[in-house]
């Protein structure tokens, strides 16, 4: 049998993180990967010249993701919408937003007092202890807060960009406006050469830490033994039956899979039961061309979509070429999409699009987020990144702990865990 210190069980950028810095405070770290690359949701294809990110990714830059990587050291290149180009999208019309979102004060998207309504909604907005809201639903909120439908609309289309999520009335508002607050603060970077460049960055940073990763590795179950109480992890056994031990194993994955590798573990089956996940359609088109240069972001008001040439900012096509990602976000109310339906919101900002097309890709049902922050529980009630029940066994995802949504709640839970197991061996076995 192969020992380590550590196994850590997915390659996405959580456990990519985790590994680096577990490996960075002396551990012996082993990786185990099911697909035959890195990176999870974080790949990106390139495709004719373009980079395809698996659906529209922007990075918040005052969210836990952007504060680990500048401590681990890792600089990404690329730029942000700084509001130009922007449009809101309601009854099949587009308003133009001048200078950005801030700028629906000054469409005729609002009436008078429309306008002065939203500007006080956003103030309070930002000065708002978000950790105060918790056991009210978004949806709660926004009737408590807003009184106009009018107004109420371009708010909810503000949370559903910040958060990508459209069930408001599931959705926990402690998570919502913490999540809108770390999107507005600093905004928002798109990479330059897609999300892949953060995956390679973390794995230099890893190989540099000494972590030994194996690829095209399904592991199975993590095997376990009673300890004096408390049970705690053995190890893991890998699809082809390869075995490891390991004094601490690292899930780097949905709530769904951790279960099925801690087969009768009801606390791992109650995370998996009660996770209601984020889901997103995605267009992604590659033109030669952008028909109107200045039509660059769209957000739908009264319907969950939105439109976003990323090329405008990162360089993610080839010279003169531009990539454009258009997205819904799904929910109970709007399971589905389909592709012309996608392209009917391109057909808007960008008309005549279609002439230029080099590449496309439709991806109806793409998990954004493994498990809402719902309104019962809020980030306070998630899974904690160092689990109780079963010594030695630590959690990483962006339905794990108590920071953050989206790509920030998977690297903020492998900062915990790295910073618990720090010092001390790593959950070692009692003599
Ligand atoms: C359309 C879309 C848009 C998004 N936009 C944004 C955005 O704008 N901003 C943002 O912050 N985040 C965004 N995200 C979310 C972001 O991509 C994820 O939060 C992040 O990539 C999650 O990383 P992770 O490592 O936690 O999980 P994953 O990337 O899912 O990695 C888990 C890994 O574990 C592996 N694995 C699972 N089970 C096993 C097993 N048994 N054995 C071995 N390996 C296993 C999987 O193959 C996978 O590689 C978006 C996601 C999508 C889909």
């Amino acid at each position: 049998m192969k020992t380590t210190d550590v196994a850590v069980v997915g390659g996405g950028l959580g456990g990519l993180a985790v590994a680096t810095l577990l490996a960075r405070g002396g551990r012996r770290v082993v990786l185990f990967e099911k697909a035959r690359h890195l990176g999870g949701r974080a790949h990106t294809t390139l495709q004719e010249g373009y980079h395809l990110n698996l659906g529209p990714h922007a990075l918040y830059l005052a969210g836990a993701a952007a504060r680990v990587l500048g401590q681990l050291g890792l600089e990404l290149k690329g730029r942000g919408p700084r509001g130009e180009g922007g449009f809101a999208l309601r009854g099949g019309r587009l308003y133009t937003l001048p200078s950005g979102l801030v700028s629906l004060l000054t469409t005729d998207l609002l009436s008078t007092a429309g306008k002065l309504e939203f500007a006080r909604v956003m103030a309070r907005l930002s000065r708002m202890d978000a950790s105060t809201l918790r056991g009210m639903s978004l949806e709660e909120w926004l009737r408590a807060n807003v009184s106009r439908d009018e107004v109420r609309a371009p708010v909810a289309m503000l949370f559903r960009l910040s958060t990508y999520c459209a069930d408001l009335a599931l959705l926990g508002a402690d998570a919502a406006v913490a999540q809108h607050q770390a999107a507005l603060t600093q905004g928002v970077r798109y990479l330059d050469g897609g999300w892949v460049e953060m995956v390679r960055g973390l794995s230099t940073l890893a190989d540099a830490a000494g972590v030994e990763r194996v690829l095209s590795a399904r592991v199975e179950e993590v095997t376990r033994e009673e300890g004096g109480g408390r049970p705690r992890v053995r190890g893991v056994r890998l699809a082809d039956g390869t075995e490891w031990a390991a004094e601490s194993v690292v899930l780097a994955a949905g709530p769904h899979e951790v279960a099925a590798l801690l087969p009768g573990d009801a606390v791992a089956a109650g995370w998996a039961a009660k996770a209601v996940p984020v889901k997103a359609a995605s267009l992604e088109v590659g033109l030669s061309r952008l028909p109107r240069p200045g039509a660059l972001t769209a957000f739908g008001v009264d319907r969950p979509w939105y439109a976003s040439v990323h090329s405008a900012w990162a360089r993610v096509a080839p010279e003169g070429g531009a990539l454009v990602h258009v997205a819904k976000y799904l929910g109970e109310r709007d399971a589905e999409a389909s592709e012309p339906e996608l392209e009917g919101v391109l057909d808007l900002l960008q008309p005549g699009w279609r002439q230029h097309v080099v590449t496309r890709r439709f991806l109806p049902g793409l998990t954004v987020m493994h498990a809402l922050p719902t309104k019962a529980e809020g980030l306070a009630g998630r899974p904690r990144p160092v689990v109780e029940h079963l010594q030695g066994l630590g959690l990483v995802g962006d339905w794990v702990g108590t920071e953050g949504m989206l790509v920030d709640a998977s690297l903020s839970s492998a900062e915990a865990v790295a910073r618990a197991w720090s010092g001390s061996r790593v959950g070692a076995r009692a003599a």
